[in-house]
């Protein structure tokens, strides 16, 4: 087993705040190990609907905490209709995602997200206009959303994303491995995706709304890392529910499981539905509680949204001009 004190010298500093994380080389297929895991449902339900905050920011730590939470968003946009020029603006937001006056009135000098995910037609798009900052392009692949292509043509797209400069793979898993309980296939093909990312990080969506149990959730979790994966991620954002907080508790709970056992810190990303300031407080919390702070940074944590950042922005927005005054400057991350 290596130790994280061990693993230490492998991180290397890419960006102020911003830890390569180190690359999870995965383990042997553990059936013994992962069938010991269960999941209480009902108390993974009570514990989730604890983690409630208020609908609006007040305080200066929530304030703090939301901007904590843009440094971990994967800025995305993942539409059919999706042009160079809507990149171009997203990654323009990406780079700058706050005004410049609220970032002063924060004591702030810069503030940028944790990366910009777009289908792989638009990943040099993005690689080009993200060009001097130190913003990754993550790349859907795998036939998302729905994985249903054949295997071969997940591999090459995968190639091809990194070939076009995607840091990050966010792939698909086959939802029905899980769903006929073929681990072993299920452990094949993310072993094989992980693979054709080469030095990639590779985050994996369980698309968990189809997954049909919170056991199965727990289950794929703890497959997709031992077989490579850097992220686990819990959505496409294409499912009739997506990220949620009881599935959120099960898979950062695998993450745990997975790091008492092999030393390894998975990161993880809930994408999809994630709207409100309040809701990426809800997650942050979440990872404070059962993972720890080393956890709370874009290293090990990411929100996928399309949508999070305006209303983020009018939070802070909101915050500077009722209850913050210039008395009170300091840098609040
Ligand atoms: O991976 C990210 C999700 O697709 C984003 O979903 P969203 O559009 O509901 O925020």
């Amino acid at each position: 087993m290596t130790t994280t004190e061990q693993r230490t010298d492998l991180v290397e500093e890419q960006r102020p705040g911003f830890k390569t994380p180190v690359r999870n080389p995965g383990m042997d297929l553990d059936l013994d190990w992962i069938h010991q895991v269960h999941v209480n449902r009902s108390a993974v339900e009570r514990r989730a609907a604890t983690l409630s905050t208020r609908r609006t920011v007040k305080k200066e730590w929530q304030a703090a905490w939301l901007l904590r939470a843009i440094t971990c968003i994967d800025l995305t946009t993942l539409a059919g209709d999706d042009t160079p020029g809507n990149v171009l603006r997203l990654c323009a937001k990406a780079k700058q995602p706050l005004r410049a006056d609220l970032l002063q009135a924060m004591g702030m000098e810069h503030v940028e997200v944790g990366a910009v995910c777009v289908y792989h037609n638009l990943v040099s798009v993005a690689v080009e206009a993200l060009r001097g900052s130190h913003i990754p392009v993550a790349a859907v692949s795998t036939g998302f959303p729905a994985g249903q292509t054949p295997f071969d043509l997940k591999l090459k797209e995968i190639e091809a994303s990194v070939q076009a400069g995607a840091s990050e793979i966010d792939i698909v898993i086959s939802r029905v491995h899980v769903l006929t309980g073929n681990w072993q296939a299920l452990y094949d093909e993310v072993k094989a995706f992980r693979a054709a990312s080469g030095e990639a990080h590779m985050k994996t969506i369980l698309a968990t709304h189809e997954l049909a149990t919170l056991r199965n959730v727990g289950m794929a979790s703890l497959v997709c890392m031992m077989a490579g994966a850097d992220f686990i991620k819990t959505s496409t954002g294409k499912e009739p529910t997506n990220a949620t907080l009881p599935v959120s508790l099960v898979m950062v709970r695998a993450i745990r499981d997975y790091y008492e056992r092999t030393g390894y810190q998975i990161g993880f990303k809930p994408a999809g539905g994630i709207r409100t300031a309040k809701a990426s407080l809800d997650w942050l919390i979440l990872m404070k509680e059962e993972l720890g702070n080393e956890w709370l940074n874009n290293t090990l944590f990411r929100i996928g949204a399309s949508g999070l950042l305006s209303d983020i922005e009018r939070q802070l927005e909101h915050f500077v001009t009722g209850h913050y005054s210039a008395a009170h400057h300091h840098p609040m991350v």
